[in-house]
């Protein structure tokens, strides 16, 4: 688990931005081999879509091979009423970029078949490939998407009645009026997100603060579904100060000394590995070997080596297709990743320059250590010196 800590909601937001164009442009997706990206709502990832939205019009980034899936869409409102995540993807996104209208998934919260809507909707992210990387946001009460308090950790695409404390915090977008919230919709599940090879958060603000210490702190627990990331094998999760108010100040400091001393030793975010990637990436050991190149190599030649054994490698078997009724979790294929496998790691956009590492002092010779648990200094006979 990586948690991003930025002063404010535009840092975090930033951040985010930069690490997905960063991962866009290393991934180098083409028409047979586009990325494919899961996107939220809300208020959240607003200044995301604004950045992305800069950068793709100043030519740092272009959309033209992305295929996008959102994450949830209400149920019974019009696709064109002023509050449907429709409507909100292209306000603050999809019109502004080049990403192909084909290419644009978002749930049907109108359609004559809803759970037929879901698994069509399964089907499509599998015939993709899968998630490269998910975005998301999560409501105050811990839910990933529409994963409301009690959602199955198993759950898959499916129709979900929103929990009260989600309509009320949503109310806010329909003038305040709670009957004019629609009651159900349709949502990826939690399955869904940690199939992704990369799952983002962003939460800010201090009514998201017990959320984020549940979802951390706390164990998985399917009444705050965002703590179901601690199942993931490599998730980031970007917030601002005010998000961490109900963290330990330890749990604080030490994320925030992770940050800084990964980037200086060059042990940053782990990528997904081309044997996490299936059968779609034929050409996913050339992206990695991509990637590796642009980052910061610990030891090539192992890395050189770790990547041309997973070329021989065989691709994983196909999960099975699951089905509503029927939702048969399927083994996660990130956690089907060979032990041996290499990590191929990612930059870190933006650093911050709290180090708890600055405060541990160099052990010099002569020096007597000290046992800091017991309180005690150590006689050098103790410590085998
Ligand atoms: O950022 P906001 O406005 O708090 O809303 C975030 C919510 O929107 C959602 O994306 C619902 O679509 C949830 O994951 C999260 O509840």
């Amino acid at each position: 688990m990586r948690l991003i800590i930025r002063d404010d909601p535009a840092s975090a937001a930033s951040f985010i931005a930069k690490y997905i164009i960063d991962r866009i442009n290393a991934f180098a997706p083409t028409s047979e081999h586009p990325f494919v990206l899961g996107l939220p709502t809300g208020s959240s990832p607003i200044g995301i879509y604004k950045i992305l939205v800069e950068k793709y019009k100043a030519g740092e980034i272009s959309f033209e091979n992305v295929v996008t899936f959102n994450m949830d869409e209400y149920i019974g409102i019009p696709r064109e009423h002023p509050e449907s995540y429709h409507t909100f993807m292209y306000k603050h996104f999809f019109s502004h970029v080049n990403v192909h209208p084909s290419n644009i998934n978002i749930l049907n919260g109108n359609a004559a078949d809803l759970e037929a809507e879901c698994v069509a909707y399964e089907r499509k992210i599998k015939s993709v490939g899968g998630i490269d990387l998910f975005l998301g946001g999560i409501g105050p009460d811990g839910h990933i998407a529409f994963n409301e308090p009690g959602s199955s950790l198993a759950s898959r695409t499916r129709v979900k009645t929103l929990a009260y404390d989600t309509i009320i915090a949503n109310s806010r977008f329909f003038g305040n009026d709670l009957d004019k919230v629609p009651k159900m919709a349709l949502t990826v599940g939690v399955q869904t997100v940690l199939e992704a090879r990369e799952v983002v958060i962003i939460i800010t603000g201090a009514h998201k603060a017990l959320a984020l210490q549940r979802c951390i702190e706390g164990g998985v627990n399917h009444m705050w579904t965002l703590s179901s990331l601690q199942l993931h094998p490599h998730p980031m999760i970007v917030v601002d100060e005010d998000a961490t108010l109900e963290l330990q100040v330890k749990t604080v400091k030490y994320f925030k000394s992770i940050e800084q001393v990964a980037a200086s030793q060059g042990f940053e975010q782990i990528l997904p590995s081309a044997a996490r990637t299936g059968p779609r990436h034929n050409t996913a050991p050339s992206d990695a070997a991509q990637i590796a190149a642009k980052t910061k190599p610990q030891q090539p030649s192992l890395q050189t080596k770790a990547l041309s054994e997973l070329q021989t490698q065989s691709s994983l078997p196909e999960p099975n297709s699951p089905s509503i009724l029927s939702p048969k979790p399927t083994t996660n294929m990130l956690l089907n990743a060979p032990a041996t496998e290499y990590p191929v790691r990612s930059h870190t956009p933006e650093l911050v320059m709290d180090n708890m590492s600055s405060r541990i002092p160099e052990f010099r010779e002569g020096d007597v250590p000290f046992d800091r648990l017991e309180g005690r200094g150590l006689a050098a006979s103790q410590v085998g010196a």
